[in-house]
């Protein structure tokens, strides 16, 4: 009724007023989305280890806090602001060690909601900074830090000098930064329950000992004090010649000079951190023995700290191509712009086996054929999966890390490999150079790729926060190289220390002097620096493609073998699909009825069948059940991700009719014949690739591997759907094969035909017995 009572006024009133309401809800929803945005429009953000003020944390983030702070109060439309900015940033990430003894945070007094706060604190100019000590009371105004340095080194240093004026008593985060005497080094191990104690030796205006010890401060075993030259009975117990030098003293007495390869700050902090048995706070390792030995963790496979795994490559690949993207079930738009260049750029500079770049190259050219505005990922993972057509195109299944095997399951792995195969493709990108038209294109395609498919949502939304700052900026193939060297570092130092960090595999400034010691270089003031030669030609050659390690890679020839079967199976899925309605059709009679039964039956095909979802293997590569602690990249993939040969699927229609289709037999019986060539081929290519004093091992390994698979060929093919005895022993004895309804017919017909003879023979004798009884009658 109310309905019908609704004319075109009526309608259109509550058209207007859910406009109405949309409109609002639709402002309302720009607001809050548009409010974090807003609230972060300064010139920092907390990814940039500075506390971002506001009226709300400023009395809880500067009074009574156990760590000193160092605030900037900035307004964002001011050009020397903005032109501080990047230093401000460079000192949080170099002291970012220190947080416990003192931080750094930021205030934008342009944004109305702060002013109250910067008038309070007394701000009339931009840039301005003040120091608050520790424990700094309510009400505090903070030390004004007038005609301050602009470089990172002197604010650094004016930090130390004022955390040592601290007037009351010393707060508990601050380590001591006083010199030490001879007797506190003395008396140091029965005080203190550490396992050494670092002395640098240095001159009263040396900074670097003061440096160091709050470089250290987050790490246990370890307790680092300054020795001034002046101490002459310490410098002669030890031996000391130079300044500034670093020696260990541990607590057997021993003393031994620290090897580093320049005498700064950096290398003996890096060093320092590094000795066995001093850890991070919090970050207690597993020895590598022990990890090796629990049998709950995967099998450790030991590997080469200086080489990049073509392992860790492919499984990257298989991650992100089969697993990764699968949550997609179709890809449009941005997406798939993203998705075309990404697979292009693949398809160029990926320096895999032959098989993987044709896997490779095969998506991407169907990709590029795609004219369409959307694609359906299922037919993106066909191609990939080779089921369309027949080819030496494989990439294998599963993931096998090596060189990004983490400590547990839940660290390193699929991001460690995703970094890694971005700087082999730059790299190759700049081998490939006159080839390459723009420099950008690696470094665009990995941006694309991260913003719409990277699952980790926060990294992307930071990679791209990276990328529109300065990509655009790269203008040739090393500074595409370098460029994502200097950021990838910009993330490891945001995420040192972080929860995510493997305590096995710190996160540092890369490479460490020990993987480069010439990228490492030391400024006439004693800072550290990269050295500008050096780093791109080390990049050029770690990433190179000659000397990517081929260790612990899946074998090619298993992983072709099932990707045939798949694409046999699919075939037949097909044909077998086609002779079951031709049967179909003869029985109804061309019923027309049929033709869109075809399409349903098809489009059933796509889901998983029960088998598939019952007995899904875990993924080829992983060892060990799927544990709680597994990060999601290591977790068995979804369902729908892994594809099963369809010959699970034949098996279930076998039940339903009990009749073995000749054709279908037959094309079975060559199909397996001719898988079991191209296993034979697949060796002798596989042979052919190793070097000669290999190949006898290889023969005799290639012959068994054939023979295992074969086996395993078997099973998902004559013997699954098909008792093996019955196709072995009568079927396959005959070649061409017949049906049980044949053969029951003619034991039929025999059987018949021998009760009739019976029969015949029965009726023929009693009429003659009848005879000779009617015979002898009188
Ligand atoms: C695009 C992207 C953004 C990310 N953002 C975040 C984030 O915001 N928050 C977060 O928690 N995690 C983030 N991650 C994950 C994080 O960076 C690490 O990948 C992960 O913690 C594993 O660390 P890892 O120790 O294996 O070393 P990784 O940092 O993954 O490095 C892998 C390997 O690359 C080499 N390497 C290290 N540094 C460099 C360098 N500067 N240049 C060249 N090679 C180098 C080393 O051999 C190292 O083993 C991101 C990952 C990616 C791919």
């Amino acid at each position: 009724m109310a309905r019908r009572g609704c004319g075109a006024t009526s309608c259109y009133t509550t058209k207007t007023k859910l406009n109405s309401f949309y409109s609002f809800l639709c402002a309302f929803i720009t607001c809050v989305s548009l409010c974090p945005v807003l609230c972060e429009a300064g010139l920092y953000t907390a990814s940039d280890q500075v506390i971002v003020l506001t009226p709300e944390n400023v009395d809880s983030t500067l009074f009574n806090n156990t760590a000193a702070l160092l605030v900037e109060f900035y307004a964002t439309w001011c050009g020397h602001c903005i032109a501080f900015s990047p230093v401000w940033k460079s000192l949080a990430r170099d002291i970012k060690e220190w947080k416990p003894a003192v931080d750094l945070a930021a205030i934008d007094c342009a944004n109305e909601s702060n002013r109250k706060v910067c008038t309070n604190f007394g701000i009339t100019g931009y840039p301005s900074i003040k120091f608050f000590h520790a424990y700094s009371s309510i009400g505090s105004r903070g030390l004004e830090v007038r005609g301050f340095s602009r470089d990172v080194r002197g604010l650094r240093q004016y930090i130390i000098e004022n955390l040592e004026l601290h007037t009351e008593a010393w707060p508990p985060a601050c380590p001591p930064l006083e010199t030490a005497s001879e007797a506190e080094v003395h008396h140091f191990f029965p005080a203190n329950n550490v396992k050494y104690l670092a002395l640098v030796f240095e001159n009263k205006k040396s900074y670097v000992g003061r440096e160091v010890t709050l470089d250290l401060l987050q790490y246990e075993n370890i307790a680092v004090r300054r020795v001034l030259d002046t101490e002459t009975n310490l410098v002669s117990r030890f031996g000391v010649t130079e300044f500034p030098s670093c020696y260990l003293y541990d607590s057997s007495g021993n003393i031994t000079r620290l090897k580093v390869l320049k005498e700064a700050r950096t290398f003996y902090s890096y060093a320092l951190q590094r000795l066995p048995g001093v850890v991070r706070t919090g970050k207690h390792q597993t020895p590598i023995t022990e990890l090796i030995k629990n049998s709950t963790l995967q099998e450790w496979r030991p590997f080469n700290k200086s080489r990049v795994y073509m392992s860790d490559l492919e499984s990257a690949l298989h991650y992100s191509l089969r697993v990764e993207l699968s949550s997609h079930t179709s890809i449009s738009g941005d997406d798939l712009i993203a998705l075309k260049k990404y697979i292009n750029v693949l398809a160029k500079y990926f320096p895999g086996r032959p098989s993987v770049k044709s896997a490779l190259q095969a998506v991407d050219s169907w990709l590029q054929s795609q004219k369409g505005t959307e694609i359906k990922y299922s037919d993106f993972r066909d191609v990939l999966d080779n089921v369309v057509q027949t080819s030496d195109a494989v990439l294998p299944e599963g993931v096998q890390w090596v060189g990004c095997q983490g400590s547990q399951a839940r660290y390193r792995g699929y991001p460690c490999a995703v970094w890694t195969l971005f700087h082999v493709l730059t790299v190759q990108a700049k081998e490939m150079g006159s080839t390459v038209s723009e420099p950008q294109e690696v470094l665009l395609a990995m941006r694309g790729y991260v913003s719409s498919f990277f699952g980790c949502r926060p990294c992307a939304t930071h990679f791209e926060a990276m990328a529109a700052e300065s990509m655009d900026q790269v203008n040739s193939l090393s500074g595409a190289v370098i460029w994502l060297w200097s950021r990838h570092n910009r993330v490891n130092n945001r995420l040192a220390g972080d929860l995510s960090e493997d305590p096995h595999f710190p996160k540092i400034q890369w490479p460490s002097p020990e993987l480069c010691p010439s990228c490492h270089g030391v400024t006439i003031i004693g800072d550290h620096n990269w050295i500008k030669d050096e780093v791109p030609q080390f990049l050029q050659n770690y990433f190179s493609s000659s000397r990517i390690l081929n260790d612990y890679l899946q074998d090619e020839t298993q992983a072709l073998i099932q990707q045939r079967n798949r694409l046999t199976a699919a075939r037949m899925e097909k044909e077998a699909g086609r002779g079951a309605d031709r049967r179909a059709r003869d029985i109804f009679d061309n019923n027309p009825a049929d033709e869109p039964q075809e399409e349903e039956e098809e489009e059933e095909e796509e889901e998983p069948t029960f088998e598939e979802q019952a007995v899904e293997p875990y993924p080829a590569g992983l060892e060990g059940a799927p544990g709680a602690d597994q990060a999601p990249w290591e977790k068995p993939q979804p369902l729908s991700s892994q594809r099963k040969p369809k010959i699970v699927g034949m098996k279930l229609r076998e039940a339903q009719e009990d009749i073995v289709d000749l054709d279908y037999f037959v094309s079975q019986h060559y199909k397996a014949k001719a898988l079991r060539a191209a296993a034979m081929s697949g060796v002798v290519r596989r042979r052919s690739l190793q070097k000669k004093e290999d190949v006898e091992d290889l023969q005799f390994e290639g012959g068994w591997r054939v023979k295992r698979d074969l086996g395993s060929q078997e099973e998902n093919f004559g013997i699954e759907p098909y008792p093996r005895a019955q196709s072995k022993h009568w079927m396959s004895l005959l070649s061409v094969g017949f049906s049980r309804l044949d053969v029951s017919l003619c034991v039929l017909l025999y059987l018949l035909s021998t009760m009739c003879l019976l029969a015949m023979y029965m009726y023929f004798k009693l009429r003659i017995k009848l005879r000779s009884a009617k015979v002898s009658l009188p």
